[in-house]
């Protein structure tokens, strides 16, 4: 390590050690989380799946506006039309509802509405500051970097079949209608990784430049942990922001995204 406490000094990694350290990030991905956990082990009540799913909402609203940020920066036009299949995805095309329609049945499998969820009432300010976070990296980044950032993507099958797999049997009260956004991502996600990682090991040479990939991952897993962090906070230790004050969810909507 230099003074700098990165291993910038150090030969280039190969591509597949490069791939092999990007994928080793996978020990910090929030599948690790408390919470996830106890989505997994059938420990979680109903008011934290609700939570969940109504908080993670935005993130699947922002997801869209993400990636065409990165593709407003990107002069490739062979990116772009790889690329916009992430958009169509998420906001439907052909007949296929999309992600954010396919998540709305979710959350209403789960008991809540609609309405409250499109109204981002439950929207935590915690969670809000990390999505917003991604967003705004992937408008101010280099695309190549804005792209990888994506790639905590390579870990997310795994975690939609756990899903897929454990939440039946401990939640019965989940309506089956409920599960196709997990379906969907299953194939999507693993077609987005394919090219997303094309991208990135491509693009980094230098050590120098593969250290700074590496951080970019670890920034978005914070991303990812921290939103988790804000539930727990609100949802399992009962410490909502403003708890002390008043029971009622006055957070702000929408400045920055
Ligand atoms: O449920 C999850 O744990 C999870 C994680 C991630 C991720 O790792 O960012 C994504 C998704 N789901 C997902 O459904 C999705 O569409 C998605 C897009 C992206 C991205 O960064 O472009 N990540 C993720």
């Amino acid at each position: 390590m230099n003074e700098a406490g990165t291993q910038a000094d150090l030969p280039p990694m190969s591509r597949d050690e490069f791939e092999q350290a990007l994928r080793a990030k996978s020990a910090f991905y929030h599948t690790q989380h408390p919470y996830h956990i106890a989505m997994y082990n059938g420990s979680c009540t109903k008011e934290q799946i609700q939570g969940w799913v109504a908080n993670r909402f935005y993130y699947q609203i922002s997801i869209p506006v993400k990636d065409a940020a990165i593709m407003a920066n990107c002069s490739d036009r062979e990116v772009r039309r790889h690329w916009v299949q992430r958009i169509l995805d998420h906001d439907g095309y052909d007949g296929a509802v999309g992600g954010i329609e396919a998540w709305l049945q979710l959350g209403e499998a789960v008991g809540l509405t609609r309405e409250e969820i499109l109204s981002e009432e439950h929207v935590l300010p915690g969670v809000r500051f990390a999505v917003d976070a991604y967003v705004n990296f992937a408008r101010r980044a280099d695309w190549h970097e804005a792209a990888s950032s994506s790639l905590t993507e390579m870990f997310a099958p795994t975690i939609h079949q756990n899903r897929l797999d454990s939440w039946p049997g401990h939640y019965p009260w989940i309506k089956e209608e409920g599960y196709q956004y997990f379906r969907n991502r299953l194939t999507e996600a693993r077609r987005d990784v394919v090219h997303g990682l094309e991208i990135t090991l491509d693009y980094y040479k230098t050590r120098e430049q593969q250290e700074k990939m590496l951080n970019i991952l670890q920034f978005k897993l914070d991303v990812l942990w921290t939103m988790l962090d804000s539930m727990t906070m609100a949802y399992e230790l009962k410490r909502p922001p403003y708890h002390t004050v008043t029971d009622e969810k006055v957070y702000h909507k929408g400045l920055f995204a």
